[in-house]
């Protein structure tokens, strides 16, 4: 049966994987003829030795390496003496790299041993490859799964060794013991709870050893001695699961444990290949197209079992603060769509209205990150104010042939044919020129487009979100009176006593006002009820009331802790009054940036200099304050007295927390005034 398999063509990827040789790999007998019978159970052959016809014992260690290294002469199989592999000046075998650096310069024999490097770099390259140190369990484990030594294996597991450790350059023990047929290693190492859909992080020889900082030569007598000797060594093995290996390896029984222990077929590696793409025809490729089935309906079921269970408002909300009407409004539309509840010839388009920076663009993302989990791709954003002119449509969809740009696409036509089903976002909508909104509204319309080089992408299922300022400072005004007017009756109700009082802010803008006044702004401004009337839904960002402002300050500070703790361990607090401090920094026509610009400027900053003034002990407790003068300014401030707003800002200040708990202020000089004036802000 082996044989008739290695005579079998393999398909295209898996040609660029594996060597010109046979593959499987045939088991040879000590006199180096193939053997009989190969057999799962059977020593293995020590990679590399074929040729020499010795069999390795399945045990621990490296007894064999001095007798590796004192050959010098002709090659001797991908595992021989490595001065073989110094000599040549070109690839030794098939796919295998020259070895930088320590190779001699082309036109040298193969195998020459006047074609050796000096001694002492001979030595090193020796030293490299061979003195390793092989204490660590997880080392022995990768070893012997290698090897197939059940016993050392299951000895390693009792004791607590980490099933999934990668070997230093990448790879797991059960994608040695798949690559390698060992089937009844990869049951052992499945039952130990191994993680069949672990990709490797070794890419080819070269890249390897340009990451890892090794020499290629040491890269690649690892790789062949530690891993299998039959890969091609220019290949990138990036992502390769243990079932990509397995597959590689066309070994029918490995492949049907690791799909059955959970291995997803789907999974690609980093060329963009599923295990499918490597197999063979024959049984192994039955069973991987009958898994793919199966695998897809299982996810879609899972998927539906995660989405009841964490809707994806809940996954929203975990993002953006507020905006809870916008939210849902979207997670609705979503919904429907995902089970079905939508009209399939027309993709989903949304209007996202409001002022600068509340969160529009972050919904849209968030969303493309929930759809697609790859971003890169699922989510594609066009700012809209680069085609205000009638020819710059050609850059929106491609010019047409014999026109300048017509080789290079369209800009959101090329990214559109990567996905069609991606959430694109317009940013901007209302700067662009009218012609381009017109093909807008037949790409929304008709759930296709088509480029400058006549060819049509189909994007029913894509997700357009625009987004426009027009019509912010009315939604921003209506929403803060809102607001007030939600207060006034919250706290008349509190003054006549009336229990059942809910300080809140959440409001909702009227039907009214959507149709009386932003649908009359929004038609003078595109002047096509059309367009208008394909959009799905109008969603509405609302200005961040104030308990939000408190979450989006204190998200800031932890976004700050956190860099000061892994970059300089040093430990951040503050209050609740400091929060009150860095949300009044808030401005409408900034939204969430004026937060992050207040706190850089009024906490980062002082914190940067008094790192540059070495004020900062390394491991220390730093305490952000309102100066106690202040406080009483903060609290007028807080009970909304008359005049509140003339008075004086706050200041902020950094103390360190001594071990005795109490705190010291610090002096910091601003960096701008060198007079010696304290650092106020
Ligand atoms: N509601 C929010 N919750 C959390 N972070 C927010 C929120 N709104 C804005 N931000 C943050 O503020 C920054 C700007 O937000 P975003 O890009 O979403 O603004 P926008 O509404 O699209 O405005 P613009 O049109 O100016 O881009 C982002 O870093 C984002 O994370």
């Amino acid at each position: 049966m082996l044989g008739s398999l290695a005579a079998r063509p393999p398909p295209p990827g898996l040609a660029r994987l594996l060597r010109a040789q046979p593959w499987p790999p045939t088991p040879r007998g000590a006199s180096g003829a193939p053997a009989a019978t190969p057999g799962p159970a059977a020593a293995p052959l020590v990679p590399g030795s074929a040729a020499r016809g010795r069999r390795e014992p399945a045990v621990r260690g490296s007894a064999a390496l001095p007798r590796r290294g004192a050959a010098c002469g002709g090659r001797q199989g991908p595992g021989g003496a490595p001065s073989a592999l110094l000599a040549a000046g070109g690839p030794v075998v098939e796919g295998r790299p020259p070895p930088t650096g320590l190779g001699a310069p082309g036109g040298r024999r193969r195998g020459s041993c006047g074609a050796v490097p000096p001694a002492g770099l001979l030595v090193a390259a020796l030293a490299a490859c061979y003195v390793r140190d092989r204490a660590t369990k997880e080392d022995a484990l990768l070893e012997a799964a290698r090897f197939n030594n059940v016993s050392e294996v299951n000895r390693l597991l009792l004791e607590g060794t980490d099933v999934n450790a990668r070997h230093r350059l990448g790879w797991t023990a059960l994608m040695v013991a798949a690559i390698n047929r060992n089937s009844s290693m990869v049951k052992i190492l499945l039952a130990a709870n191994a993680d069949p859909n672990l990709g490797d992080e070794f890419s080819s020889v070269y890249e390897t050893a340009k990451e890892k900082g090794l020499h290629s030569l040491e890269v690649l007598v690892t790789r062949e001695d530690e891993f299998n000797n039959r890969l091609n060594v220019r290949a990138s093995f990036r992502g390769c699961t243990a079932l990509h290996y397995a597959v590689l390896a066309d070994d029918y029984l490995t492949v049907k444990l690791l799909l059955d222990g959970g291995a997803n077929p789907l999974q690609k590696n980093e060329m963009g290949h599923t295990p499918l793409d490597y197999a063979r025809e024959g049984e192994v490729m039955n069973l991987l197209r009958a898994s793919e089935t199966k695998f897809q309906e299982e996810q879609r079921r899972r998927e539906i079992e995660e989405r009841r269970r964490f809707p994806l408002e809940q996954r929203l909300k975990e993002h953006i603060i507020g905006q809870e009407s916008a939210i849902a409004t979207v997670g609705a539309a979503i919904r429907r769509k995902e089970n079905g509840w939508y009209d399939e010839e027309h993709p989903l388009v949304f209007l996202f209205l409001g002022s600068s920076g509340i969160g529009k663009t972050e919904l849209a993302k968030q969303t493309a990150k929930y759809i697609h989990k790859d971003v890169k791709k699922g989510f594609i954003r066009l700012d809209m104010s680069e085609f205000q002119e009638r020819h710059e449509v050609a850059k929106f969809i491609g010019s047409p042939p014999g026109y300048v740009g017509h080789e290079e696409g369209g800009q959101l036509t090329k990214k559109l044919r990567q996905c069609p089903n991606a959430v694109v976002l317009f940013d901007e909508v209302d700067k662009a020129h009218p012609d381009v909104l017109t093909i807008m509204l037949q790409l929304f319309d008709e759930g296709r487009l088509t480029d400058g080089k006549g060819k049509t992408i189909d994007c029913k299922d894509a997700i357009f979100i625009m987004t426009s300022n027009v019509a912010s400072d009315e939604i921003a005004q209506h929403a803060l009176q809102l607001r007030q007017e939600a207060m006034e009756i919250s706290k008349k109700r509190i003054a006549e006593n009336l229990e059942d009082v809910q300080v809140t802010d959440k409001i909702t803008i009227s039907k009214q006002f959507k149709e009386k006044v932003i649908r009359p702004i929004l038609k003078a401004h595109f002047r096509r009820d059309e367009f208008l009337g394909r959009i799905n839904e109008i969603v509405y960002f609302l200005p961040f009331c104030h308990s939000e402002l408190i979450q989006l300050v204190n998200k800031e500070l932890n976004f700050w802790a956190k860099k000061a703790k892994a970059r300089h361990n040093i430990t951040l607090l503050w209050d609740r009054e400091v929060m009150d401090v860095l949300a009044d920094g808030y401005n409408l026509h900034y939204g969430a940036r004026s937060i992050k610009h207040e706190v850089e400027r009024r906490v980062v900053n002082q914190l940067a200099a008094a790192y540059e003034q070495d004020l900062l002990p390394r491991g220390c407790t730093l305490k952000i304050t309102v100066e106690d003068s202040d406080k009483q300014l903060l609290k007028t401030k807080d009970s909304s007295a008359p005049g509140a707003e003339k008075t004086k800002m706050p200041t902020l200040r950094l103390e360190i927390v001594e071990k005795d708990s109490k705190s010291r202020k610090l002096d910091i000089q601003a960096p701008l005034t060198p007079e010696n004036i304290t650092y106020f802000l």
